[in-house]
């Protein structure tokens, strides 16, 4: 029978629509909702109680990303990431390499958009990479932990194709 060689789904959200995927080690997820109002959307993108402390936010960059652009993989030394997409779908997926860590070896998969507002927080010692879902352009805002050095950048990239990493981008 054909269904021998298929692959049975697992569970993967709650009743309440909440992802079951068990998040890497430091890695944060935190929606937001979308205000909806009568003339548009208000969106928070940072609060000072939020889990994404003020030292969290020392340095931003806005990305663009072209249709169905990939940037991948990137790591950090030192610098955390948080990524809000403010645009589009965009795959951001986490790879843990760090040898003191419980979730070494695992990756987490995200879908981002504006559907489900959402801040992402990245450790250092994480490899990611992001993907725009979609034939027109896809952005997403990067808090950073401390300023971009623009002489000694703490930034680090394997191939979006390395065989290094247990992820294939399609
Ligand atoms: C990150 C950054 C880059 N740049 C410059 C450096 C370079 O010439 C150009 C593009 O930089 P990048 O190649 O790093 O940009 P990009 O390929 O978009 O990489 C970014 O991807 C996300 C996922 C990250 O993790 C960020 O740390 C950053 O590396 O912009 C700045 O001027 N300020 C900045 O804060």
């Amino acid at each position: 029978m054909l269904k021998e060689e298929a692959i049975k789904d697992h569970q993967t959200v709650t009743a309440e629509g909440e992802p079951t995927s068990v998040l890497l080690t430091g890695v944060k997820r935190q929606e937001v909702p979308n205000i909806i109002t009568a003339n548009g959307t208000t969106t928070e993108l940072y609060r000072p109680e939020w889990e994404v402390g003020p030292e969290q936010i020392q340095h931003m960059i806005h990305v663009i990303m072209r249709a169905n652009a990939l940037s991948a993989w990137h790591v950090h030394d030192f610098q955390i990431d948080t990524i809000f997409v403010t645009n589009g779908s965009i795959k951001l997926v986490l790879f843990d390499d760090r040898d003191d860590s419980a979730t070494k070896g695992q990756i987490n998969v995200f879908h981002l958009s504006r559907l489900r507002p959402t801040l992402i927080t990245i450790p250092p010692g994480i490899w990611h990479g992001l993907q725009n879902m979609d034939n027109s352009e896809s952005s997403f805002i990067n808090y950073f932990n401390n300023a971009y050095i623009y002489t000694d950048p703490d930034e680090w990239r394997l191939p979006f194709d390395t065989d290094k990493i247990p992820y294939r981008f399609e």
